[in-house]
């Protein structure tokens, strides 16, 4: 007799080869978590998938239980690797970090450049295909590894070559290929890592950070009247001036904002899978080892009972009472426990500076059509494992003629 009890509510297998919604699944598991809880139990090719659609129920596990529940489910299309990441991302590390690209130390110089095209195919191949483990690519084992290789391989080799040379810029990659040749040690599986960890700092973080700087642009220009309060802000605390990292405390509505843009339409709508390694009893329902877990983060941000009015973009709903209502800044958008996610810090300070340079030069604006009438493009997004704005156009008009003159001094 089995001593351990039932599951959590299951859902049927609905008769085609994987269960898994193909489209919206953040939309189509929330709509499961309202009519079933927020613990759901599903089964795709014999793999059991759990989805929690709560804050409550993902910090109970994946946070309180993380030493059962860190590990990943393979995914063929996106082997993360973690060893080398977390020291160097931390802190202030971070801000002179910034000042390079960051993980080959390469700077774009043209348009030709064939970086930024390698960096467009890696997130294609990591992010083409879903959610990893949810995705048509991982559960059928179609290879797509050699591809991926070839072009990890390509980005070290010019690091190398370029170290021989003494042209090679500072950057993540170099850094570690210092340590590891002071070291005298042979090790090629530290080189391996090394050379994954680079090309999954490049892939990862560029499609990450870029995909939030894209919502925040295609956020703030749906909102004038917001937009506005920020500029207030922004000319009343710089005078003028460009904005630093010292600033960041000084411009509290600003923080709210890009916090708020972030809430509002969350990048990486279902996180990244765990995987629970040992069976578990939750809520008095069975987890089975194993079992693929979710967290649908994009759920966890629109939780009535967190946030008042979820679908209202509301940045002073981040202020401190009485100003505003004291909800919780949104972290839980880089996970949670052992796995959260390692880039945090550097992704927060990026999408910081970004969005606080563009508002102090620009005010962004829908573009106008021939009448001269602005035309807002509609609310949708592209969602695979991330989410980001459909294609959009926009305007960047310069705030003023000293901005001009500043950004011409940079130029
Ligand atoms: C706004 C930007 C970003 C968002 C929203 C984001 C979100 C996430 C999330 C939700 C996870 C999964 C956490 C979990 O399993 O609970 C994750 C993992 C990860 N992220 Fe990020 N991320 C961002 C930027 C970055 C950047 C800039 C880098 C690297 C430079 C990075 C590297 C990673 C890596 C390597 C993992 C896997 C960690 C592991 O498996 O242990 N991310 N991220």
């Amino acid at each position: 007799q089995n001593p351990l009890p039932p599951g959590p509510p299951s859902l049927p297998i609905l008769g085609h080869a994987l269960v898994m919604p193909r489209k919206d699944q953040a939309g189509v598991f929330l709509d499961w978590s309202k009519r079933y809880g927020d613990v759901v139990h599903v089964e795709a090719l014999g793999q059991s998938i759990i989805i929690l659609g709560s804050h409550e129920a993902a910090y109970d596990l994946l946070e309180k239980r993380s030493v059962i529940y860190s590990d990943r489910p393979r995914f063929p299309t996106f082997e993360l690797p973690r060893t080398t990441f977390t020291p160097t991302l931390h802190g202030n590390a971070i801000v002179k970090l910034l000042s390079h690209y960051i993980a080959y130390g390469h700077r774009v110089a043209s348009a030709n450049d064939p970086y930024p095209k390698i960096a467009e195919r890696v997130t294609e191949i990591l992010f083409g295909a879903g959610t990893p483990g949810l995705n048509s690519v991982d559960i059928l084992p179609i290879q797509v590894r050699p591809e991926q290789e070839e072009l990890q391989r390509g980005a070290f080799k010019k690091v190398q070559n370029e170290m021989a040379t003494g042209t090679a810029r500072h950057s993540f990659l170099s850094k570690h290929l210092e340590e590891y040749i002071s070291s005298g040690k042979q090790d090629d599986e530290h080189l391996e890592r090394l050379s994954l960890a680079a090309y999954h700092m490049h892939g990862v973080g560029f499609e990450t950070t870029w995909s939030t700087v894209e919502s925040f642009i295609f956020h703030i220009m749906r909102f004038p009247e917001i937009q506005k309060r920020v500029h207030e802000e922004l000319d009343r605390v710089l005078g003028g001036r460009l904005p630093d990292y010292a600033d960041r405390d000084s411009l509290p509505y600003l923080e709210c904002v890009i916090q708020e843009s972030e809430r509002w339409h969350t990048v990486v709508p279902l996180g990244v899978p765990h995987r629970v390694m040992e069976d578990d009893i939750y809520r008095g329902m069975l987890i089975p080892k194993g079992s693929v877990v979710i967290s649908n983060i994009q759920s966890i941000t629109h939780d009535k009972r967190v946030y008042r009015d979820p679908e209202t973009f509301l940045p002073e709903r981040f202020l401190p009472k009485p100003q505003g209502f004291g909800e919780p800044i949104p972290d839980y958008n880089f996970g949670y426990g052992r796995r959260v996610c390692p880039g945090r810090y550097l992704a927060d300070a990026s999408i910081w500076i970004v969005a606080a340079s563009l508002l102090t030069v620009f005010e962004i604006c829908p573009k106008k059509d021939k009448d001269g009438l602005e035309v807002m493009p509609p609310l949708e997004y592209n969602t695979s494992l991330t989410s980001h704005p459909k294609m959009f156009q926009c305007q960047f008009n310069l705030r003023s003629e000293k901005m001009r003159a500043t950004i011409e001094s940079l130029a």
